[in-house]
């Protein structure tokens, strides 16, 4: 097979570039890539096509493959299907999320022990009753990133909404409402003790614990939903290095 052809067609990567790197962290957001890899030592941009751009990195001499996957399930799985396509078998998440209990701070960092499948693409590799859930090796990393980066965490229940708006129940300033099938769905969460929302969890723990990969994923609080509906873009900036740092952390304990 020539190089052009081993080429996956959404990442633009192959696994020569890739030297074998077996991990993967895969933020949602591009913008995101070149400071992880900034964390590890040599890092060096591999490709940038769509919504993923990817960058190599080592950390202990071991290549790790940083690599967006935009916004949502359908995106993430393709991400994850073509990185796995070339030899990766482990993906942290390092992700941005809105808490909905009013003990989490902004700045706190929460690792998902599982996820709410409120997305579609999940549903597309596994039915229903398949819980959406971490690997356990990878989690534990997490927590273990998380106390050495002295941040405060906490491990749960993430829902994963294929919006932000109506699917996280944000009455926004355009419509000042959310469909109705939808009105009350952040309390029920709530009450069924679930910590937060995002984007992207439930179809990785899918589509990883389906087909034997191994996922974990940890994300900074930008915003507490019980006190606000948008976050603040300066401050989430800022708080995303604390996913980065402790998925960083988890990395060396991984890689051991
Ligand atoms: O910061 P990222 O990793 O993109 O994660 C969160 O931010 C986006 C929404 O603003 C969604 O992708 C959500 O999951
Ligand atoms: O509230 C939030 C913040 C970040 N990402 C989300 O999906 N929701």
């Amino acid at each position: 097979m020539s190089k052009i052809e081993s080429t996956v067609f959404h990442l633009g990567l192959n696994k020569e570039v890739l030297e074998g790197a077996k991990i993967a962290i895969v933020p949602g957001d591009p913008g995101r890539v070149a400071k992880l890899a900034s964390y590890m030592d040599n890092p060096k941009p591999l490709a940038s096509n769509r919504e993923y751009t990817s960058y190599l990195a080592y950390v202990n001499g071991v290549p790790v493959v940083v690599c967006s996957t935009g916004i949502g399930g359908p995106s993430t799985s393709i991400a994850v299907e073509e990185l796995a396509q070339l030899g990766v078998d482990t993906f942290i998440r390092v992700g941005t999320t809105g808490a909905i209990q009013e003990n989490i701070n902004i700045g706190d960092v929460i690792i998902a022990s599982g996820c709410v499948r409120l997305d579609g693409a999940s549903y597309h590799f596994a039915p229903a009753e398949f819980p959406a859930v971490a690997n356990y090796e990878v989690l534990h990393s997490l927590v273990e990133g998380a106390k050495e980066a002295g941040l405060t965490y906490h491990v749960g229940v993430t829902a994963s909404s294929d919006t932000f708006y109506p699917g996280q129940e944000r009455y926004d300033t355009f419509r000042q409402d959310v469909p109705k099938h939808m009105q009350g769905k952040m309390a029920l969460w709530k009450q069924l003790h679930v910590l937060n929302f995002e984007m992207e969890g439930a179809t990785l723990f899918t589509q990883a614990a389906s087909q034997g990969l191994k996922a974990g994923m940890v994300a900074g609080v930008i915003v507490n939903r019980t006190k606000n509906e948008i976050p603040d873009e300066k401050q989430a900036k800022i708080v995303e290095d604390n996913g980065i740092k402790v998925a960083v952390n988890a990395l060396k304990t991984l890689i051991k």
